[in-house]
């Protein structure tokens, strides 16, 4: 029987710590943290998500203007939108929902992004600063199982992690900070060879490969810990990872279980990244 790393139980605590440091901060700073939104384009999964982040940022008490963008909007109005927020003294974090429509070249947008205020860490600023290993805001969703694996007590030290997917988002800023915790870490990705043989050997497995039900317990070395950050819609319209649960379950550890695994970790971590570069902008501690 493997422990059930539960996201969602994990994510509210962490909001609850949030909120009282907000109420504690707004008055020393005079005035909440803003987190700015910019969401292009009417992709229903979009909305839900961003809806998902606006709640969560008004329960914590922090200012959360939305920008909502026709799909036909152009390139330069997003650029706009973005060097307004960037010049906004009221906001403390940009968030430029992905993916966006194919017209809008997406590097360019993140390249314009202040990375002072780049909560989802994809500036190449800060991709560089996680190279090196300075502290600086980290994308949400690897950040996030890291939470999940320290407050649950799971040792990285030492550990054989490997990584599933050599994602911007998630695999690469992962690998890294599985590296930054001394795990010792491979990277597999699609054109890897003998998959399984690789995934056998790890202590520590995060699957990021967007397959749906792929990895079964062929794939993970008895007692593994299996994070699944898969996040695919079923024909019923269900929510499903890349891990099959069932299968895989009965032989590991611990499991996250999707839904209520790493997604709502990833919302927390979006809302402390906001804290983190409200806290650096008012040189509050
Ligand atoms: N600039 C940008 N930053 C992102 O961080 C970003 C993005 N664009 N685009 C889309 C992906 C996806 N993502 C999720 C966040 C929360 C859940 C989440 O809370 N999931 C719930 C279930 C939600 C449901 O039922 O639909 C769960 O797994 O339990 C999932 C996925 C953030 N992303």
């Amino acid at each position: 029987m493997a422990t059930i790393l539960n996201g969602k139980e994990l994510a509210a605590t962490l909001r609850a710590e949030q909120t009282e440091e907000i109420r504690k901060l707004a008055p020393l700073a005079g005035r909440p943290p803003g987190l700015g939104v910019i969401l292009v384009g009417d992709d229903p999964a979009s909305h839900a998500y961003v809806k998902n982040k606006r709640n969560a940022c008004k329960e914590a008490g922090i200012h959360a203007p939305e920008i909502n963008l026709p799909h036909d909007t152009t390139r330069e109005t997003v650029m706009e939108w973005v060097d307004k927020l960037n010049a906004d003294p009221r906001i403390d974090g940009i968030l430029v929902q992905l993916p966006l429509p194919p017209h809008i070249p997406k590097d360019d947008i993140l390249l314009r992004i202040d990375p002072e205020k780049d909560v989802d860490g994809f500036h190449p600023i800060n991709v560089g600063r996680l190279v090196i290993g300075e502290d600086t805001l980290v994308p949400c969703t690897p950040t996030g199982v890291m939470t999940l694996l320290s407050r649950y007590g799971i040792p990285v030290k030492g550990k054989k992690a490997v990584v599933l997917g050599r994602s911007l988002i998630v695999g690469k800023p992962m690998a890294l900070l599985l590296l930054a915790a001394d795990a010792t870490v491979t990277i597999c990705h699609s054109k890897t060879a003998n998959l399984s043989e690789e995934t056998r050997q790890a202590d520590i497995l995060v699957a990021a490969l967007g397959k749906p039900l792929m990895i079964t317990k062929d794939f993970v070395k008895k007692g593994a810990v299996v994070i699944d950050v898969g996040i695919s819609r079923n024909d019923k319209g269900k929510l499903v990872g890349d891990v099959d649960f069932d299968s895989v379950e009965p032989i590991a550890s611990a499991i996250t279980p999707v839904p209520g695994g790493v997604g709502p970790m990833t919302i927390a971590t979006l809302l402390e990244n906001t804290l983190k570069a409200y806290k650096k902008r008012n040189h509050l501690s």
